[in-house]
């Protein structure tokens, strides 16, 4: 593997040949029916990138290529790939892309083989997840069970949850009923816990507490919070229906109490743990082991063409170029997820933790700080809710927000009928297409209330269906184009250092030891009254 060299953004000869390209091409001109057609890439997993309605040309494309190139994109995927120390927080490895297959050779910690040691705890998983459904394992009372509920919050929640819901709808279809029920507890919020244990059967629930570190404040007090409801029900051994999910190093590791443990190391980011065990289990119980196992598949087509070397090939490559270009050279700060798919819409908000908690950086590798922009604010909402809410300052605000649309040929369940002469999938698309063309071209009106500037770009992501395969494939898209996004600013994409001082804060309040009276104010009108 040739040497790499890092270097920031603004030190990319390339990145200076862009910003005399600040305009961006003009998509009423450039938008053609023939470039709708051409500005397309697989992305694996059955999916397509387009990027025909991005801002964006022959010339700025191929220094796009250049900046590629020059930031060494493939060879520090590689690198991050085969093992090599990556998170340099941290001061560790990077190995989310193992846990659905390998890329580029053993990578051995300690003697271990990482990805025997990730293949034994998602074969563990789907073992324990069939004897639940076959009634093998079986809750105190005897009673199968029959919901499982996961208690997590961040990375241990958010990618589980987006994927459950992502697709339930399709194994409902296909199978008829779900093996399980989900349901998911994360805020510390005592009623987010309350509206859970009210909808469920105390003795036919499974819990999964996930927590990698085996410390969030949040997780435990949840833990306990259920612990205590259990026993109010009569269940003397709460921890005989909850199983663990953790790092091996965690507090939670050490107990021999729970039902059963399942692993994960220190490799494994949390906003990078939806394919390992943190959603391998409560996915496997829910949908089915070969659900998640296809899901693992689509995610490793999806990594597999993110090692294409011609970004022009390369969708998460190309789609993390464009993003950086849209960000530091056409200066917007912004950018929303509108999936055209009511089963992603917890997507948007894993995104935010994906995407936010990694690039939210204003420091570099080595901890310097950057002369330029770098992760950016992403929120977003399906389609077509979006639409009758905040696309108003999307089409007609003073600022320009690149768009990331995502959508689907087929609905998922089948279930639709031809109203007003077309369906309602028809229609849900009839508005995806429509929205990309009123935000590229617009509208001219003499009155300016009524003008559609129009030049926002968009791209699009879209398959036939939303299967298991795809949904894999949709999160490995956007890990990946983060990672490279990350790269091409130079900054560690896997530490999150910024969410330790609320923590430290609020242990303080908690402790009635408060250091900032301003603090100390805040905590009194809030009722939190400490001895
Ligand atoms: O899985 P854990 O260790 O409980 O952490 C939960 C979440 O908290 C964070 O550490 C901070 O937000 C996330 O990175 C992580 O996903």
């Amino acid at each position: 593997m040739g040497s790499i060299s890092y270097r920031n953004l603004d030190q990319c000869e390339s990145f200076h040949a862009l910003l005399k390209e600040k305009g961006g091409a003009s998509l009423r001109e450039v938008l053609t029916p023939e470039r709708v057609g051409s500005y397309q890439v697989p992305a694996g997993g059955g999916l397509f990138y387009n990027y025909a309605a991005k801002a964006v040309d022959e010339r700025i494309l191929s220094l796009l290529s250049d900046l590629a190139k020059e930031q060494q994109l493939l060879e520090k995927y590689r690198a991050l790939l085969a093992g090599e120390v990556m998170n340099t927080g941290e001061k560790r490895k990077v190995l989310h892309h193992l846990q659905r297959g390998e890329l580029a050779g053993p990578v051995v910690h300690e003697g271990v083989n990482l990805r025997e040691f990730y293949v034994e705890q998602h074969e563990k998983a789907f073992e324990f997840a069939r004897k639940v459904h076959e009634g093998v394992v079986r809750g105190p009372s005897g009673a199968p069970f029959t919901t499982v509920v996961q208690i997590g919050i961040g990375g241990s929640d958010l990618g589980p949850r987006a994927l459950y819901y992502a697709l339930e709808g399709y194994v409902r279809a296909t199978k008829g009923a779900l093996p399980m029920e989900a349901r998911f507890i994360s805020n510390v919020d005592p009623d987010d816990a309350a509206a859970v244990l009210s909808s469920i059967d105390p003795a036919r629930t499974l819990f999964i507490l996930v927590s990698k570190s085996g410390t969030t404040q949040e997780t435990l007090t949840n833990a306990a919070l259920v612990s205590s409801f259990l026993r109010e029900k009569g269940i003397t051994e709460p921890k005989r229906q909850m199983v663990v999910v953790t790092s091996k190093t965690s507090p939670l590791a050490q107990d021999p109490d729970y039902l059963a443990g399942f692993y994960i190391d220190d490799f494994i980011g949390g906003r990078y743990s939806a394919t390992s065990p943190v959603g391998g289990v409560v996915l496997s119980l829910a949908l089915g082991p070969e659900v998640f196992q296809e899901l693992l598949a689509g995610a490793h087509e999806a990594d597999r063409s993110a090692l294409e070397p011609d970004p022009r090939k390369n969708a998460a490559m190309l789609d993390a170029l464009i993003g950086v270009y849209e960000r530091n050279v056409l200066n917007h700060p912004a950018t929303a997820i509108l999936p055209y798919s009511q089963a992603l819409h917890r997507f948007p908000a894993h995104l935010q933790q994906l995407d936010m908690e990694s690039n939210g950086k204003r420091v570099n590798r080595w901890g310097e700080p950057v002369a330029y922009p770098t992760g950016p604010i992403i929120f977003g909402e399906p389609g077509t809710n979006g639409q009758h809410s905040f696309y108003q300052l999307l089409h007609q605000g003073t600022d320009i927000v690149p768009l990331q649309f995502i959508g689907f040929v087929e609905g998922q369940t089948g279930f639709d009928r031809e109203i007003d002469g077309s369906t309602s999938q028809q229609k849900l698309n009839a508005n995806l297409a429509a929205q990309i063309v009123a935000f590229a071209k617009g509208k001219d009106a003499e009155d300016q209330n009524k003008h559609f500037p129009g030049g926002r770009p968009s791209s699009l992501l879209y398959g036939g269906r939303l299967t298991p395969r795809t949904a894999g494939a949709l999160l490995a898209h956007y890990e990946n184009k983060v990672m490279f996004q990350g790269f091409l600013w130079n900054i560690n994409s896997f530490d999150q250092e910024g969410v330790q001082l609320g923590k430290v804060l609020t242990k303080e309040v908690l402790a009635g030891t408060p250091t900032d009276p301003v603090l100390t104010a805040y905590a009194r009108i809030l009722g939190v009254r400490r001895s």
